[in-house]
């Protein structure tokens, strides 16, 4: 007899659950063409260098890679799309200059992620590639608004960080950046503490971290802190408040729009705005995006990009 044993974070969709999920992808992805945003389907596996160029150690411990016995290699599953998107932009499309892509299809992580304990989601978004300054945030994120909206969120909200904060406030430090971005993504003050305790950083610069951990980090807060901690946090700071205020100004229907220092990515190839995405009586948030000019530039194509992912299973359990 073979073992049926299911295993542990994945799940079959059947009936309801199956429809629900279709709906769903069908909303968004003919928002997203209404938006002039055009679908590409990339395969699940990819060679584990596109996956992981410029992308930071954290997107690789979350991958499963195996042995292809066809020969190939060493291959990965995907865990996220938006490399596989920059791999296109970078060999596949190099003669566009703008590039308006969105993409839905199952990824798997190589752990449980600790909002449900699933290692697969469904995820899907665009990427804006090719769009210089403010423009292509501002677009992807009213487009980010639009998404929660039709996704039927109450009352969503948009955070948006930055991580030049981040980088600024621990510059000189001998912890990696993932070490910073996990302590303040689970927000708690002890362990930064701890860790904060065997770095040599100026008292302003701890005190920061410690409001970050605490969640007191909005737009007051950063107005606050600018002149205090160095020259990359100041502009970090007056970037994402200029973003925040021209965005915000020009949102439309319910969609609110904050700044928030303490607002962390999901994986570590975002060099500049971050946001996540709020609705009333979801305690996660329910989507996640950022620009990411330095994965780019890593995939041997240096040009602007920005763009957001949800994960459409987590959509339909929380809407
Ligand atoms: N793929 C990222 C979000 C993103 C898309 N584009 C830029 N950032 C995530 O899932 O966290």
């Amino acid at each position: 007899m073979p073992s049926h044993k299911p295993i542990i974070g994945l799940d079959d969709a059947i009936g309801s659950r199956a429809k629900a999920l279709r709906t769903m992808q069908g909303k968004l992805l003919d928002l997203f063409d209404e938006s002039g945003y055009e679908e590409v389907i990339p395969p699940m596996l990819e060679r584990p260098d596109a996956l992981k160029s410029g992308a930071g150690r954290f997107l690789a411990d979350q991958t499963v890679v195996f042995s292809d016995p066809a020969g190939a290699g060493t291959l990965a599953i995907r865990s996220d799309m938006t490399p596989q998107i920059a791999r296109i932009a970078a060999t596949r499309l190099q003669g566009e200059e703008v590039l308006k892509l969105c993409y839905s299809g199952t990824v798997m992580l190589a752990r449980p992620d600790q909002r449900g304990g699933s290692r697969q989601q469904w995820q899907t978004g665009v990427e804006c590639l090719g769009v210089a300054g403010a423009a292509g945030d501002i677009e992807v994120m009213h487009l980010a608004a639009r998404t929660m909206q039709a996704a039927g969120f109450n009352k969503p909200v948009l955070q948006v960080g930055h991580i030049g904060l981040l980088k600024a406030l621990v510059k000189g430090c001998t912890a990696p950046l993932e070490t910073w971005t996990a302590l303040l993504s689970r927000r708690s003050p002890d362990d930064l503490t701890e860790v904060m305790n065997g770095e040599n950083m100026p008292e302003a610069a701890r005190q920061a971290l410690l409001d970050l951990a605490t969640g007191n980090s909005g737009k007051q807060w950063i107005e606050n802190h600018i002149g205090a901690i160095n020259d990359d946090f100041d502009a970090a700071a007056s970037e994402l408040l200029s973003l925040v205020n021209e965005v915000g100004g020009k949102m439309e229907g319910s969609v609110s729009v904050y700044a928030d220092a303490a607002i962390m990515p999901r994986f570590l190839y975002h060099s500049a705005i971050l946001f996540a995405g709020f609705a009333e009586g979801v305690a996660h948030a329910v989507l996640h995006g950022g620009r990411y000019d330095a994965m780019m530039k890593a995939h041997g194509r240096d040009m602007p990009a920005t763009g957001f992912s949800c994960d459409l299973w987590a959509l339909i359990d929380t809407v």
